[in-house]
């Protein structure tokens, strides 16, 4: 049982295929079982485990953690719906020795095991099995998912049947894009990984802690990264950026537009067409508080044809041309609905609509949400699940913009730039706690630094 940072996400055919690579997918199933048998008893104190055993694999992982939990001498019952009908589970099944209760009529437990359905799910469960998988979870104190919540797809995040909300959830030799894609997600509880040993390769992973540049004895201002904030029509969301942007680690901000006041450390000038021509600058933010009119359009061509490093956000995305070549590294900032107006509506998961307007836009994306989906155009990809819910509030946006300004400026490529900002944001929301604004969002930056 261990934390998935870092680790590759794959689908349930690369999964399937990494799996058929190994061979022995009988050993593999033993070691699932024994993983969540370990991980059940680790949790369960001297609880009794009731395991919910589905027709497929997953019931089949299911029988060998109850043949493993009984063998350890921990109390355990097991309860199915429908008899195994593939060969593993059978042989699984054949090993437990105890009575199958009718999921029906089985009595609950304090801690119950999910195995009903894994990467196999194809559509809706049974509603009368929903209802008594719901009834069980709400009589236990804790409900382990097997691979995947039964009822949420493998691949795309998206919820067939509510399975109950599990605590932890066990993911089966990788992670699964639904571990970390909205909706099933929220379902999952804790994600962790039991290692299968499958070492399977796939360019989409779970973030992990990014290697910043920290400054050393002989940095200065301009080489710890200069950054440009382009404000316009509201001056308060670019500055919000441009603060971000300091505390984010950047050595030097110029904030281009109107506005005085505090901190006296961020450099304030008025925009002018040349503006932007400083050699020295290593990242332009623009977007925020930008506006949408004729003067945001100028300032933006400004900004795109300056050849910086570019950082588009909020109201330049509404300007932009997704299909204008790039004369520089760019990565765009959009949330759900500026994806659809920049690339159009589409049904695909989450982190295919980002790896296409990535490829397409030969941009770097951070597709923001309560699953940020970062995506390169050689579509690498990494995903930042269990953000904060409390960054729903205005301004949080401006913060992550201006934050990515400073590790474009700090000379990260555009992927792992993007990747470090997301991070260091989720990390710095978390800090925040409950109900915080925007600007404890800026200074808790800092602190995650
Ligand atoms: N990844 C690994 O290395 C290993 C994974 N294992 C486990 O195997 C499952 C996947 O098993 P599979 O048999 O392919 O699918 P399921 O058990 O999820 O589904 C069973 C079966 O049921 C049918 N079905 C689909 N949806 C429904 C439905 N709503 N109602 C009724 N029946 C349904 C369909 O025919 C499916 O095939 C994976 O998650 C791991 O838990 C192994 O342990 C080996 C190692
Ligand atoms: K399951």
């Amino acid at each position: 049982m261990i934390p998935i940072d870092g680790h590759p996400i794959l689908t349930a055919a690369t999964m399937r295929a990494a799996e058929q690579a190994h061979g022995n997918l009988s050993a593999l199933m033993a070691q699932a079982g024994a993983g969540v048998a370990t991980a059940a008893r680790r949790l369960a104190g001297a609880s009794e485990v009731l395991v919910l055993c589905g027709p497929g694999n997953n019931g089949g992982d299911g029988y060998v953690a109850a043949v493993e939990l009984h063998v350890a001498g921990h109390p355990v019952r097991v309860a199915a719906a429908t008899e195994p009908r593939t060969d593993l589970a059978r042989a699984a099944r054949a090993r437990w020795t105890g009575p199958v209760e009718p999921l029906a009529t089985a009595r609950p437990a304090p801690i119950l095991i999910d195995a009903l359905f894994g990467t196999g799910l194809s559509r809706p469960l049974d509603a009368v099995h929903a209802m008594h998988f719901h009834r069980l979870a709400a009589a236990a104190r804790l409900t382990i998912a097997v691979d995947l919540p039964s009822g949420v797809t493998t691949d795309d995040g998206r919820v067939l049947t509510e399975p109950p909300r599990c605590h932890l959830t066990l993911a089966l030799g990788a992670v699964k894009p639904s571990h970390l894609l909205q909706p099933a997600a929220r379902y999952a509880g804790h994600v962790r990984l039991i290692d299968l040993g499958l070492s399977p390769a796939s360019v989409a992973t779970v973030i992990a802690r990014p290697a910043f540049r920290d400054p050393g004895p002989d940095t200065h201002k301009y080489s710890r990264g200069m950054v440009a904030l382009v404000g316009g029509a509201m001056p308060g969301a670019s500055e919000l950026a441009s603060i971000a942007a300091l505390r984010a680690g950047a050595g030097y901000v110029l904030h281009l537009g109107d506005g005085t006041g505090p901190p006296h450390a961020l450099v304030r000038r008025p925009w002018s067409a040349g503006a932007l021509t400083d050699p020295r600058i290593g990242a332009v933010v623009i977007g925020p508080g930008l506006g949408r009119d004729d003067t945001a359009r100028d300032r933006l061509a400004t900004a795109l044809a300056s050849g910086r490093p570019l950082v588009i956000d909020g109201d330049a995305l509404h300007l932009l041309d997704a299909d204008a070549p790039r004369s520089a590294q760019t990565i765009l900032t959009p949330h759900a609905g500026e994806i659809d107006a920049l690339f159009g509506k589409s049904t695909a998961s989450k982190i295919d609509r980002a790896r296409v307007a990535a490829a397409r836009a030969d941009v770097v994306v951070i597709f923001k949400g309560p699953d940020t989906v970062i995506a390169a155009p050689d579509s690498r990809v990494t995903v930042s699940a269990d953000a904060s819910d409390w960054l729903s509030a205005a301004g949080t946006g401006d913060v992550l913009a201006g934050a990515t300004g400073a590790m474009l400026a700090s000379g990260l490529p555009p992927f792992e730039a993007a990747t470090a900002a997301v991070w260091l944001h989720r990390e710095a929301a978390r800090l925040c706690g409950r109900s915080f604004i925007a600007d404890d969002l800026v200074g808790a930056l800092s602190r995650v630094r």
